[in-house]
């Protein structure tokens, strides 16, 4: 599925500025990718080229302002920021979705997403896809300043600046989401952050994974450098499972590096594949399996609260066997309590890991609960 990515405010622009790192050179599925906010240092930090940044309202990162002066900023701003698209790339849109990349808790970002997603809606035929982080409880609680693992924070860890309405700001930004996006792919930073890191120690790191799932996801479709999918997952597949409404979406990720011959010439001129045992390949791709469905996902959740699900599982095409992966489907339709399942594969020739991406969609969690606690 072509995407085009589009960061708003200080995280959402790092996210997006990820995911552009992350893109695999031989399988491109971005078609631009777009860098806004309100703050011209932050902006002047993505690596997105110029024509494609773009800096619109004031400021809104007063904390004294809140999330209303950034809903308000969002509101008026909406045109300009459909016109700097479209300065950008032209009046058509090249991609089969739009991804919106934001950080949920402050002003611009969470103010902004609203308006721009309601305003991409009405112009485009295509899904506009949010993907949202949620923010980390000791960024408006002063007790938490625990990991989740229950070490403390060191003291020269940065969290960036207090933001006590953060909880209140996120859920109500997912609130005013919730029908406009067509679905809402969540992280969860707190649970991603390592004992006693800051925020701002480890948010490249937090968006470097994030990153690998988005690619791994959505580069799934067509061929890659000549190989074939036995089993091709397509856009109408990525977008049967996304759904177009506003669901809750969580990814799971597994890797395993394995080897290969090194150069797909040997040392000939003739391709040469090299030769997998059948045993190895099937553990290789139940142990990714397994970590995709019952690792860490972005957001936490139990996997039979989801309503549908995908797998895709990657690799080089030796790698790849397919008993194994019509297996790995059959252990993601065991796991999840809705009905609806895709699974395929995706030949990365020049890869030297296997991988299995796995969407859950549909599904409860209760950290976005402990949020709307933390909220009230
Ligand atoms: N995962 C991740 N989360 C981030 C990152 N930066 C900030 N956050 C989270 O995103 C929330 C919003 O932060 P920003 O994106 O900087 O805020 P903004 O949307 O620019 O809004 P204002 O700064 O209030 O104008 C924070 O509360 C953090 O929880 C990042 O790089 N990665």
């Amino acid at each position: 599925m072509q995407l085009e990515v589009i960061g708003v405010g200080g995280a959402g622009c790092r996210i997006a500025d990820a995911i552009r790192a992350a893109e695999p050179a031989d399988h491109s599925f971005l078609t631009d990718v777009f860098a806004f906010d309100t703050d011209a240092d932050d902006l002047a930090r993505t690596v997105i080229p110029e024509s494609h940044r773009f800096q619109y309202g004031e400021d809104a990162s007063d904390p004294d302002a809140g999330l209303e002066r950034g809903l308000a900023i969002g509101q008026e701003s909406v045109d300009e920021l459909l016109g700097a698209l479209e300065g950008g790339r032209g009046t058509s849109l090249a991609a089969d979705a739009v991804l919106l990349t934001v950080g949920l808790g402050g002003a611009t970002g969470g103010g902004t997403a609203p308006a721009l997603v309601a305003a991409l809606q009405r112009r485009y035929d295509a899904p506009v896809y949010v993907l949202a982080t949620l923010p980390a409880d000791r960024e408006f609680d002063a007790e938490a300043e625990t990991s989740s693992a229950g070490h403390r924070t060191s003291d020269h860890a940065d969290d960036g600046p207090p933001r006590p309405d953060a909880a209140a700001n996120a859920i109500e930004s997912l609130e005013r989401l919730d029908g406009l996006a067509s679905a809402i792919i969540a992280f969860d930073t707190d649970a991603w952050l390592r004992p006693g890191e800051g925020l701002v120690d480890g948010r490249d790191r937090c968006n470097r994974n994030l990153a690998t799932r988005v690619a791994a996801v959505f580069a799934s479709g067509g061929d890659s450098d000549g190989a074939v999918a036995q089993t091709v997952i397509d856009t109408s597949d990525v977008r049967r499972i996304l759904g177009d409404e506003s669901a809750i979406v969580t990814l799971g990720y597994g890797e395993q590096t394995v080897e290969t011959s090194g150069s797909r010439f040997g040392l000939g001129l003739l391709p040469s594949e090299p030769d997998v045992e059948t045993s190895e390949a099937v553990s290789a791709i139940e142990t990714v399996v397994r970590k995709g469905i019952r690792g860490k996902h972005t957001l936490e959740c139990d996997p039979v609260t989801a309503e549908r699900g995908l797998l895709i599982v990657g690799g080089p095409p030796a790698w790849l066997n397919r008993r194994a992966i019509a297996e790995g489907r059959r252990t993601l339709e065991s796991a999840i309590g809705g009905s609806g399942i895709l699974g395929g594969d995706a030949p990365r020739p020049d890869g030297d890991r296997v991988f299995a991406a796995v969407v859950f969609a549909g599904v409860k969690s209760d950290r976005l609960e402990e949020l709307r606690a933390a909220a009230d």
